[in-house]
C-alpha cells in the first residue's frame, strides 16, 4: 500500500539533508547563456555526477557535446556536459521497467541588483514560512535533486526501489538544449535502449493550491536582430542628428512585431495556429484558476484578459511574442547622452500547433528585412534564430499520468487538474520520437514561484511533497 511507503516518512526524516543539497547545488552559478560562467555550469555537472556516484548510481557518463555552434562570441566555447547514469539493472531475473528521468542543472542570469532580496547564488531558507530561495530551486535544480533524493530515501528506508532509472541531465536547457537532440537519436539504441518511459520535473503548477500534472508544452524560437552603424559608441550631442541611429532602427523594427494588446504583427502565423475545437472548448471551465491568482503571480493587475478562458488559451494554445531586451543600449542608471554603436535586439516566439518552426523563421526574417528596408537606413542589418525548440502534446490518460495521478492524490488528498504550459521543454518531443515512448510531466512547485524572475523560490513543502509524489509514482508504475 503505497500512502504506508516507508520511503515517505524517510523523506520527512532526511529533510535536513535534502535542504543541505539543495543549498550545495544553488551555490554554483550554472548560467547556461553567460558564456563567461561555462566553467560554472561544467562544475555543477561534476557536482551532480559525485552526488550521483555516493548515491550507488552506475555507468555515470558526462558526454561531450563537442563546441557551441553560432552564435556565439567564443568561437571555441563548449557545450556543457549531459550526465547519464543508471540506478538498477535489467538482468533476466530482474525485469523491472526503466523510467529516463530528464532535468536539467543549468540556470537563468540572475544578478542581486535586478530586484533581488538576498544573494541569487547563495541559499535563503526563510525558516519562518518554510519557504528557499536562490536561482534555479525551482527551475530545475531543486526538482532534478528530489530524484536524487527519493534514491536516498529508498535505501535509507531498506527497500529496493521498484523501478531501474536512467538520467538524462543536461547543461544547455535554458539555451535551447543545444547539442542534445543528437545525443538523443544517437543513444536511442544504446544507452536508452530498456527505456519505457520518459518523466520531467520542470515545469510548475498552474496556481498555488491544486497540484497539476501537464500534458502539453508551448515551443520557443529565440531570435536575435544585430544592428551596426558607428564604430564604437557616441556622443550623442556632437553627432545626434547627423548619423543614422542603430537603436532607432532597432526600436522601429522591433515595434513592428507585435501591438500592446499582444497581437502578433508578422504576417503567415495567425494562419497556421490550429483552430479551438469543441472538446477544447470544454476543458477550461474544469480548471482550478483564476485571473487573482495571475495577479498574484505577477505582483500587478495587467493581464491582458479578465477571465480565466481567455488566460489559459493564450498561455497554452497561442503563439505569444515577447522583446526580451537589447545588447549594446544604455541600461544603467542616470542620464547617459550616448549613442549605441551597435545594438542587439533579442525576441521569441512561442509556438504552439500547428506552427511549422522553418516555415516560422522565414516570415520573421523576411518581415524583419522588409521593415528595415522601409527605413532606408545606411546600418548594417541581420536577423539571426538563435535557437528554437518545438510544442510538445500528448494522451493524459496513460499508464504513467494515471500512476502520477494516484500519487498525487496520496500525497495532497485531490485529483490533480490536466494542464497545459505556456513555457517550453525544447527536447520533450526529441524524447518521444526518438525513444518511441511517451512523456509525462510531473511538476514540484507552484505557479508563483517566480521562475527566471527575482526572487526565485520553492515552498519545502513542494520540495518534500513532490519527493513523496515521485516515490509513489515510481511504485504504482511498476506495479502496471
Ligand atoms: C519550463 C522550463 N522550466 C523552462 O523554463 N524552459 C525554458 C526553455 C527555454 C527555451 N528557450 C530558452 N529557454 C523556457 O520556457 O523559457
Ligand atoms: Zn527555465
Ligand atoms: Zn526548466
Amino acid at each position: 500500500m503505497a500512502s504506508n511507503n516507508p520511503v515517505l516518512n524517510k523523506i520527512e526524516e532526511l529533510k535536513p539533508t535534502f535542504i543541505k543539497r539543495l543549498s550545495d547545488a544553488i551555490a554554483i552559478p550554472a548560467v547556461s547563456g553567460d558564456e563567461s560562467l561555462r566553467p560554472k555550469v561544467v562544475e555543477k555537472a561534476h557536482f551532480l555526477a559525485k552526488q550521483l556516484k555516493d548515491l550507488g548510481f552506475h555507468d555515470i557518463q558526462l558526454k561531450d557535446l563537442g563546441v557551441q555552434p553560432p552564435p556565439v562570441s567564443d568561437s571555441n566555447l563548449k557545450l556543457p556536459p549531459v550526465i547519464l547514469s543508471r540506478y538498477g539493472n535489467n538482468d533476466s531475473k530482474n525485469k523491472k521497467k526503466t523510467i529516463l528521468i530528464y532535468g536539467h542543472y543549468d540556470v537563468q542570469p540572475a544578478l542581486k541588483e535586478d530586484g533581488w532580496d538576498t544573494e541569487p547564488f547563495t541559499f535563503y531558507l526563510d525558516e519562518e514560512k518554510q519557504i528557499m530561495r536562490g536561482r534555479g530551486v525551482t527551475d530545475d535544480t531543486g526538482p532534478l535533486l528530489g530524484w536524487l533524493n527519493v534514491v536516498q530515501a529508498y535505501r535509507e528506508a531498506g527497500k529496493e526501489l521498484p523501478v531501474n532509472l536512467i538520467t538524462c541531465f543536461e547543461g544547455m536547457e535554458e539555451s535551447g538544449s543545444i547539442g542534445l537532440d543528437k545525443l538523443i537519436i544517437e543513444e536511442a539504441d544504446k544507452y536508452f535502449k530498456d527505456v519505457d518511459t520518459v518523466c520531467i520535473s520542470d515545469n510548475y503548477w498552474l496556481g498555488t493550491k491544486k497540484p497539476v500534472l501537464t500534458y502539453g508544452l508551448r515551443g520557443c524560437n529565440y531570435y536575435q536582430i544585430t544592428i551596426k552603424g558607428p564604430k564604437a559608441d557616441l556622443h550623442s550631442g556632437v553627432f545626434g542628428g547627423c548619423v543614422a541611429e542603430p537603436m532607432i532602427d532597432l526600436v522601429h523594427v522591433l515595434q513592428s512585431l507585435v501591438k500592446p494588446n499582444g497581437e502578433i504583427q508578422i504576417a503567415g502565423i495567425k494562419e497556421m495556429v490550429a483552430p479551438v475545437t469543441e472538446t477544447e472548448n470544454q476543458i477550461y471551465e474544469k480548471i482550478d484558476f483564476s485571473v487573482e491568482e495571475l495577479n498574484q503571480a505577477i505582483g500587478s493587475k495587467t493581464s491582458l484578459y479578465d477571465n480565466k478562458r481567455d488566460i489559459l488559451m493564450h498561455r497554452w494554445r497561442y503563439p505569444s511574442l515577447s522583446i526580451h531586451g537589447v545588447e549594446g543600449a544604455f541600461y544603467g542608471p542616470g542620464a547617459k547622452t550616448v549613442i549605441p554603436g551597435q545594438v542587439i535586439g533579442k525576441f521569441s516566439i512561442r509556438t504552439v500547433p500547428d506552427i511549422d518552426s522553418k516555415k516560422l523563421d522565414q516570415l520573421v526574417i523576411d518581415h524583419c528585412n522588409k521593415v528595415f528596408a522601409e527605413l532606408k537606413s545606411p546600418n548594417t542589418f541581420k536577423t539571426e534564430l538563435v535557437h528554437d525548440g518545438n510544442y510538445w502534446i500528448t494522451d493524459p490518460f496513460n499508464k504513467s499520468f494515471t500512476a502520477a495521478a494516484r500519487a498525487t492524490k496520496d500525497i495532497y488528498g485531490v485529483e490533480p487538474d490536466l494542464t497545459r504550459e505556456g513555457g517550453s521543454i525544447p527536447i520533450t518531443l526529441t524524447f518521444e520520437k526518438a525513444l518511441k515512448t511517451n512523456v509525462l510531466l510531473l511538476p514540484m512547485g507552484r505557479g508563483d514561484d517566480a521562475a527566471h524572475s527575482i526572487n526565485e523560490k520553492l515552498d519545502v513543502s513542494n520540495y518534500i511533497n513532490g519527493m513523496k509524489i515521485m516515490a509513489n509514482y515510481l511504485l504504482y508504475y511498476s506495479e502496471d
